[in-house]
């Protein structure tokens, strides 16, 4: 993507608060007068308030230069609040949509992509547009001004001199732009280090990576895997910032030669400047390194935003499918039938996991689905739960109206995701407006009650990162009771008792069917749970899904 591309979409964000821009760079405009009023009040002060003897004319130059300076100041604090105002709208409207983006995705975006890069971009990247838009731009507005202003009066004081300021300017911000260029490449491998850093940081310092690193006594190795990313961005951060450094100190020595240039030009080559105008000459030379300096900065630093919104942009530019319509009521009445005709999935690798697949899921019946590790039964749950689109063949649903699939199912995955929250919080993910009566009813089923009571805080009891403070069991069951309380017409549960004993487990099997009554339910499990004389097992056998004989065939 090219940069001026990058730079108009960049700008497309802005395009909601013109407004303010406009204000802003009205404040801007109004400005250049007061800071061109400054050094010709100057000129005035030394050649006829100082050298002729004028106090009179001393002492009222002086006031309006006072009152300039404070009217001036006043209104840079106005413009740092607009500049402020729209830069965090920016960022806040940029986060919402590059999140949902991110949130709507299809499963093979999570797997695919490290939750340290979703992380990087939403955080990272977008708060490094918002600084450069509220600091470097804001700052290079008023360098702008000063510029502006500055250059003006040098015109005004001697056309000669300010051509030869112009010319040393021009020929400097082209030496920076090649500085930037190659500022913005290393920005780009920075940022990809820094992701890395966060992946390592995430996996490693987890409760998981932490017991892994130690029970295969590779605790060492993690440190010096996270050592040698540190070691990367180190080496990339110093290149970055010599790079700059070499930048700002070329152009600070060019200044340094500006006043002898000024004295021995006014002294040989320019005739008639009064005393006031060389030294206002120089005082503005010598202040123009500054605002050249600061929009120099604002070249490069614009190259470095520029990177980090063209990795925004690649989420912006994801695909928008359709958002599950949280909103839509469960389809009452006699519940919902899936065919399945010849479903079959491959992921990435091209591996055909499942294949051509027959199943019927009436209305009201319940379903277990058995197989060998790796044959195939998650990835079926997810098809049946409307999470993944099969590679091949069909899934219909009667009796959901114009509902699709994942609008009306639900799925307890084998890893469940717990909230560093308390039990009630956890529970209440699933719905908000649950009555205590509720919870009750579904810590009962999942026989979570009797822990729940003799918790010191009860459903208060913060359950830790990942609910790792419950048993492998607890959470399981947790998890269950959540999925209880909320709206779904047909229930996919993938293993979900696998850390229970056989009794527990047949209760909370025996509570699910209970809870399912007239609804679809499909239970995957490697342990079979009790089978009732109207259930049909479904043996999943290295990617073909039959029906085993004796159960009753859907
Ligand atoms: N996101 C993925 N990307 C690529 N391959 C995958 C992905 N998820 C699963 N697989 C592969 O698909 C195959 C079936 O996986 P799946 O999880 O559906 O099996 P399963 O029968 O549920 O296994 P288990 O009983 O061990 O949980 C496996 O070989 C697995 O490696």
């Amino acid at each position: 993507m090219t940069a001026t591309a990058v730079l108009r979409r960049m700008l497309t964000w802005f395009r909601p608060h013109r407004w303010q821009v406009v204000a802003s760079l009205i404040i801007v405009v109004i400005t250049v007068p007061l800071g061109v009023a400054n050094p010709l009040l100057t000129r005035m002060v030394i050649d006829q308030g100082l050298l002729n003897g004028d106090v009179g004319l001393l002492t009222l130059l002086c006031v309006l230069m006072v009152v300039l300076g404070v009217t001036s100041s006043v209104l840079n604090v106005g413009n740092v609040a607009l500049t402020n105002i729209v830069g965090q709208r920016v960022t806040t409207s940029l986060r919402a949509t590059v999140y949902g983006r991110a949130q709507s995705q299809e499963l093979a975006f999570y797997t695919e992509e490290s939750t340290s890069e979703v992380q990087a971009r939403l955080v990272s990247d977008i708060e490094g547009i918002d600084r450069f838009v509220t600091g470097t731009v804001h700052q290079a507005l008023g360098s702008l001004t000063a510029l502006v202003a500055s250059g003006i009066a040098m015109l005004m004081l001697s056309w000669q001199l300010a051509l030869l300021s112009f010319s040393l300017a021009y020929v400097l911000a082209l030496l920076n732009h090649r500085f930037a260029k190659r500022r913005q490449d290393l920005a780009r491998q920075r940022q990809r280090h820094v992701t890395s850093l966060l992946r390592f940081a995430a996996e490693d310092l987890s409760l998981g990576g932490v017991i892994l690193g130690r029970t295969l006594r590779r605790s060492g190795r993690q440190l010096e895997r996270f050592v040698e990313v540190c070691r990367q961005l180190g080496e990339i951060t110093v290149r970055q910032r010599v790079v700059g450094a070499t930048a700002y100190v070329i152009i600070g020595a060019s200044f340094a030669c500006v006043p002898p240039l000024v004295y021995w030009v006014s002294g040989t080559a320019v005739s008639g400047l009064s005393t006031g105008t060389v030294i206002v000459m120089v005082i503005l030379q010598m202040q123009l390194s500054q605002p050249i300096q600061s929009l120099l900065q604002l070249s490069s630093g614009l190259h470095v935003s520029l990177a980090k919104f063209e990795r925004v942009i690649q989420y912006l530019d994801l695909p928008e499918p359709r958002p599950i319509d949280e909103g839509r009521a469960p389809v009452p009445g006699a519940g919902i039938s899936l065919t399945l005709r010849g479903v079959g999935h491959r992921y990435g690798d091209g591996r055909d996991v499942l294949g051509g697949i027959d199943l019927d899921l009436p209305a009201g019946s319940v379903t277990v689905v058995r197989g060998r590790t790796g044959s195939g039964k998650s990835t079926l749950g997810l098809i049946i739960a409307g999470l993944l689109r099969p590679a091949t063949g069909t899934v219909q649903l009667d009796g959901a109206g114009d509902a699709e699939l994942r609008d009306v199912a639900t799925i307890v995955p084998q890893h469940t995701t717990l909230f560093d929250a308390s039990i009630r919080e956890n529970l209440m993910f699933a719905r908000e407006a649950v009555t205590e009566e509720d919870i009750h009813r579904v810590l009962a089923a999942v026989r979570l009650d009797d822990l729940v009571s003799h918790l010191p805080h009860g459903l208060d009891t913060p359950i830790g990162v990942e609910g790792l403070q419950l048993s492998g069991g607890e959470r399981q069951r947790l998890a269950v009771a959540r999925a209880l309380l909320a709206d779904w017409q047909v229930l996919v549960v993938d293993e979900v008792t696998s850390a229970l004993d056989g009794v527990t487990s047949d209760e909370v099997y025996d509570a699910l069917r209970v809870y399912c009554a007239g609804k679809t339910l499909v239970i995957i499990a490697h342990r079979l749970p009790r089978i009732d004389p109207t259930d049909q097992v479904v043996l999943v056998d290295r990617g073909a899904g039959t029906v085993t004989p004796g159960s009753r065939a859907g």
